[in-house]
């Protein structure tokens, strides 16, 4: 069944009408090295809600994607690399909500090769619970021509607080008969510095085209999400995610996204697994 087109939302601007960064949206500041290891914050807020006002593990997707894709960014061998995340693995360990004001990353490099470096972290919440363990393949590619080495902007400015992920993201999914589909039409706002859809805000719409395959939504919270990024995904033309359950059971759910330009070849490819809040 081919579907509509999803609900655009307006896209999020800041109170100066600036374009804002997916950093800013989902309020991602207090990048920190001290040698190997790396400190990152996300402050908690609406921006981590559901439709429902549920909080959901896919808004942590920039954060998580930014604590350990900045761990493989300072370890690249020269100011002519970048790094991307190649394959990113997070597992929540605690289902949300999540005690504010904030989460912490601390981050940490586990091993390195020429090509890139293989980096994990572990989140905690203001209480001190560990919310989620994630690895991160990343790899060193060539910084394309223009492009400035990425250095983290604290004072770009924020959207509207009251923003809830699928206006953030600027889209919702749609329910098919085989899964859900979701397209992102894509602004710079959903971009990382090179111009490509940030590895976050696919993790994030990754797991929120998941979610719409689910029955009774609010009684599952996504436990794993685990996203393969095989080709950069342009921001246009849109971008198409589509969601497939794998495994439909009493407490376990297994939903696979694959993702890419409308038409094009697959770009992404998520597991992501849902477990009952009992
Ligand atoms: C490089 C590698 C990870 C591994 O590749 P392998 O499998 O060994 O390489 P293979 O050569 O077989 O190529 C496979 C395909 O990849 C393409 N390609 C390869 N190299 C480049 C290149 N340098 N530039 C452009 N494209 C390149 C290549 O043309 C081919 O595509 P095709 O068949 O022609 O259509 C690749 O899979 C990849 O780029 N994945 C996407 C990563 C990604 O987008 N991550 C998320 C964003 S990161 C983020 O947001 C974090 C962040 C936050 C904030 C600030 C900064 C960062």
């Amino acid at each position: 069944m081919s579907p509509g087109p999803t609900t655009p939302e307006a896209r999020p601007t800041t109170p100066e009408a600036r374009p804002t960064t997916p950093e800013a949206m989902f309020r991602v500041t207090g990048f920190e090295h001290a040698g190997p290891d790396a400190r990152i914050t996300m402050r908690t807020g609406d921006w981590l809600l559901d439709d429902a006002g549920v909080p959901c593990s896919g808004a942590l997707g920039v954060f998580l994607d930014d604590a350990v894709g900045h761990q493989v960014f300072t370890t690249r061998p020269d100011d002519a690399h970048a790094s991307v995340t190649s394959e990113l693995s997070i597992d929540v360990a605690l289902p949300p909500p999540w005690t504010g004001p904030e989460l912490v990353a601390q981050g940490w490099t586990t091993s390195s090769t020429g090509r890139g470096a293989f980096t994990q972290c572990r989140v905690t919440d203001s209480d001190g619970a560990i919310v989620a363990v994630v690895s991160n393949w990343g790899r060193f590619v060539a910084l394309p021509p223009g492009v400035p080495v990425w250095s983290p902007d604290p004072s770009t400015p924020e959207p509207d607080p009251a923003l809830r992920v699928s206006q953030l993201l600027g889209s919702r999914p749609e329910r098919t008969a085989d899964g859900a589909v979701l397209r992102l039409t894509g602004g710079p706002e959903l971009a990382n510095p090179m111009g490509i859809v940030h590895g976050g805000i696919v993790a994030c719409a990754s797991e929120r085209t998941a979610a719409a395959t689910l029955d009774d939504p609010a009684t599952w919270w996504a436990a794993s999400i685990r996203v393969h990024y095989l080709r950069p995904t342009p921001l246009s033309p849109e971008v198409e995610l589509t969601a497939s359950v794998v495994h439909r059971g009493r407490t376990v759910t297994v939903v696979r996204v694959v993702g890419g330009p409308l038409g094009g070849r697959p770009c992404t490819d998520a597991t992501i697994t849902f477990r009952t809040r009992d």
